[in-house]
């Protein structure tokens, strides 16, 4: 299917330049200034949403199902920080990736994530100069396919630029946490620290509904999925973009998340233009 058939048109005039569209990215564009997210509700098309719902169905069985203690960053324990500072916070991490390599070119959600129209959108609304594909094999568009008791905990995201798109809720939890640009301008550890035990005032709440569509700051603000309860599982597809074109996740993360490294991997290990950890 057409990357244009999978997005409601009428709604989301992204293919056709002039007023409507210009209209629309300004709108994303204040959203996102205002506090490094946007939502836009309703974004894929009915037929587009069923098609990208039957993929992600199609190979939740290839999901890395992982547990583990993760912190903020992905990152391992060092003992030689205070014992309550962020970087020692772990809390329990369970969930389910189908790894990008498992969305062929033909199939509607890499189609939709490597149609120029949609990525030039995405950059416009972030309005980004460096702004390129995720060079990850194994994570540029990936489902995250969570079941009953799984959640993703607070972390910051590898990749700077973020969008997924809701494709099934859980019978219940689920919601999307999120403390907007904590670390901005550095790692702002106090304020992470209150995310992180439930005292800040900082974080907001999202409930998204399939079809809508999530661009995203991720690697500036703290967010998490909160646990999720019932039999139907949560789909989620995820879009990848970054600042850099040669970057992959570290061989840490990748191995949490996937279950599997390549040898890409490891030859990029370290490749990032910005300080932050991880
Ligand atoms: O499932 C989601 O809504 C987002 C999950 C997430 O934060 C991530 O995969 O980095
Ligand atoms: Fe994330």
């Amino acid at each position: 299917m057409d990357a244009q058939h999978l997005i409601n048109m009428d709604r989301f005039p992204i293919f056709e330049e002039g007023e409507n569209r210009a209209a629309l990215v300004k709108q994303v564009q204040a959203d996102l200034a205002d506090d490094g997210c946007a939502v836009l509700k309703g974004f894929a098309s009915k037929v587009g949403l069923a098609s990208m719902l039957k993929e992600a169905d199609s190979v939740a069985h290839k999901g890395h199902k992982s547990t583990g203690r993760t912190n903020a960053y992905f990152t391992q324990d060092d003992p030689c920080l205070p014992h309550d500072h962020p970087r020692r916070q772990f809390f329990d991490r369970s969930n389910c990736f189908v790894p990008a390599d498992n969305f062929p070119p033909e199939g509607p959600l890499r189609s939709l994530y490597e149609n120029v129209v949609f990525s030039g959108f995405v950059k416009n609304c972030l309005q980004e100069d460096a702004f390129f594909p995720y060079a990850d094999p194994l994570a540029d568009v990936i489902v995250n396919a969570a079941e009953e008791g799984n959640g993703f905990p607070w972390h910051f995201d590898t990749n700077n630029f973020t969008v997924t798109l809701a494709l099934q809720n859980a019978d219940d939890g689920g919601a999307f946490e999120y403390a907007p640009n904590v670390r901005k301008g550095d790692e702002n550890f106090a304020e992470v620290a209150r995310v992180l035990d439930g005292s800040s005032d900082l974080v907001k709440t999202l409930h998204l509904e399939p079809g809508d569509l999530q661009i995203f700051r991720g690697r500036y603000s703290l967010h998490r999925v909160t646990p999720l309860s019932g039999p139907t599982p949560r789909y989620v597809a995820i879009f990848s973009w970054v600042d850099q074109p040669d970057m992959v996740a570290t061989p840490e993360r990748c191995k949490q998340l996937y279950g599997r490294v390549l040898p890409i991997h490891y030859e990029r290990a370290g490749l990032r233009s910005d300080e932050f950890i991880d």
